[in-house]
């Protein structure tokens, strides 16, 4: 499990640390872990390379600058461009020279970094406030232009620690050498599309966390651990029995998608009610198929309700004939046209929203543009304002939950990291939905499903053959699900 922590917590924990440690020793620490990441990214040829400093005023700059003394001791030709040169590091600035390395103002930044083999970002890290100033956007525009590979030092500067939001100028890295623990950040897009492939360096801050994080995302063993598996004793209806009420006279494939996701995300049976049965038994004999409401299709455990509804009285109808069951319900796509947050709230039994960036928006009365730049506030407001899990779809899927437990009374979040733009075609949002009532349906809990559900569809997403289609992701599902947990 990775686990991120906002900026003030993870100061509080550099204070607590720091007080029982020689000065120093944090930075000393940082500065070893990002020298070597730079040292291996400079591989076979060290010695001569040339590297750049983009150095700020704070502490960010002075790991660069001790990083930058260490590359030179192996032989590196290092250069440090200063953005303000009364304000660098002293002790930074004073090891670099020791070992060699130059210092320069910021005049002729663009020169050195065009003939660079390296750039070191040092302008920013979690003392950062808002996008680039003007006079550091210039040296972090020149590496993108030049080609030049950026080391980010911590967290691209000019995105914001704590949410993933960027307001202006920002570096775009490689890599990103991250110190003592991630940062949200670093997970929610668009920051996270900025930070490269991401490295954390342990400094020694663990003991020092508090056991709540901000922000978690799952790895492959979070998701095995979590796998339903059938017991000596299961039978259909112990494995659950999943309810879906999607589809129409003008999406039926949309029942097909969410069936096919429900059944290959195990579940015990499936019954679909909806106009869609001829075409939904057609390809999943399986599948249990009635034409009437979906509360006199028989016992089920949890509902799935909304893909490819359709729009008008008829779809409201449905969403509300499923919402009046006292078991977990799914609502998503057209479902999600006439949800009320009131009569969410008043449900005894957990609701899950999966709603893209559009759909978000309007269920939170802003626009797409607001839902997408700020993914982790957005998702926390429609999980709050709801009473629901709410898992938000898109180029970072993030997960959260209502009530308290997390940062400003608000629940968990979680995100999802196996995602791929692949999985951006018709219909794939529908194999999700199946496949996270499936999990619903087998017992667990609502941000664990949603959790789960996200991380499988990620990774059959990935393993589809290339171009995936909603069927193929579907297909894929089964191959993930024995990479994760070998068959008894
Ligand atoms: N604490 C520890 O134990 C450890 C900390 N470590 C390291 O310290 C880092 C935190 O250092 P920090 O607190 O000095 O802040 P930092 O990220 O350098 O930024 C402040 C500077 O940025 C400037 N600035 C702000 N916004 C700007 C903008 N938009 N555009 C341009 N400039 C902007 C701001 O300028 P000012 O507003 O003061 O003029 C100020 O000079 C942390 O990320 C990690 O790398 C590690 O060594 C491990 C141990
Ligand atoms: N840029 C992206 N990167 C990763 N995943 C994406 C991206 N865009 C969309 N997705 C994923 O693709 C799926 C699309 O779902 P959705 O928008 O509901 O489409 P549909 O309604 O056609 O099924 C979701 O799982 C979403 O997270
Ligand atoms: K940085």
């Amino acid at each position: 499990m990775r686990t991120a922590y906002r900026v003030e917590t993870v100061r509080a924990a550099e204070r607590a640390l720091m007080a029982r440690l020689p000065a120093g020793t944090l930075m000393a620490r940082a500065a070893a872990g990002l020298a070597a990441a730079c040292a291996e990214l400079l591989r076979p040829r060290l010695y001569g390379a040339r590297v750049v400093l983009l150095v700020g005023s704070g502490d960010n700059g002075g790991d660069a600058l001790y990083a930058g003394a260490r590359l030179a001791r192996r032989g590196a030709a290092v250069t440090a461009v200063l953005l303000n040169e009364e304000r660098a590091h002293p002790g930074g600035l004073a090891a670099l020279r020791a070992a060699g390395g130059r210092a320069a103002g910021a005049a002729g930044a663009e020169r050195l970094i065009a003939r660079a083999r390296l750039v070191v970002d040092g302008i920013t890290g979690i003392g950062g406030r808002g996008g680039l100033r003007q006079d550091a956007a210039g040296p972090a525009a020149a590496a993108a232009e030049h080609g030049v590979p950026v080391v980010a030092v911590d967290l691209p500067s000019g995105v914001d620690a704590d949410t993933g939001e960027v307001h202006g100028a920002a570096v775009r890295a490689a890599l990103t050498v991250t110190f003592g623990a991630w940062k949200p950040g670093l997970l929610v897009d668009p920051a996270r599309a900025l930070a490269g492939e991401v490295r954390l360096v342990d400094i020694g801050l663990g003991p020092e966390l508090p056991p709540e994080p901000d922000l978690v995302a799952f790895d492959d063993a979070d998701a095995a651990a979590l796998l339903p598996r059938p017991e000596a004793e299961s039978d259909k209806y112990r494995r659950g029995v999943i309810g879906i009420a999607a589809g129409s006279a003008r999406y039926p494939g949309a029942a097909v998608l969410t069936v096919g996701g429900a059944l290959r995300g195990g579940a015990g049976a499936v019954r679909y009610a909806g106009p869609a049965g001829g075409g939904v038994i057609g390809r999943y004999p399986e599948t249990l198929v009635s034409e009437g409401r979906p509360s006199e299709a028989g016992r089920v455990q949890a509902w799935v309700v909304g893909p490819g509804l359709g729009g008008g009285p008829e779809a409201a109808a449905t969403v509300a004939d499923v919402l009046a069951a006292d078991v977990p319900v799914l609502v998503d796509a057209d479902g999600l046209h006439s949800i009320d947050p009131e009569r969410l709230r008043a449900r005894s039994a957990p609701t899950v929203l999966t709603p893209h960036a559009g759909e978000a928006a309007a269920l939170l009365g802003t626009s797409r543009d607001r839902v997408e730049s700020a993914r982790l506030a957005s998702v926390s407001e429609l999980a709050v304002r709801y009473g629901a899990v709410a898992l938000l779809k898109g180029s970072t899927t993030l997960i959260a939950e209502p009530g308290p437990g997390g940062p400003e009374g608000r629940g968990r979040v979680l995100a999802n990291t196996t995602g791929t733009p692949w999985l951006a075609t018709a219909g794939s949002g529908d194999v999700l939905s199946g496949l996270i009532g499936a999990l619903l349906a087998a017992g667990l809990a609502p941000l664990d499903a949603a959790a789960l559900g996200a991380h499988l569809h990620g990774l059959a997403g990935r393993a589809a053959p290339v171009p995936p289609m909603a069927s193929t992701v579907t297909e894929a599902l089964p191959g993930v699900w024995a990479a994760l947990s070998p068959r008894r």
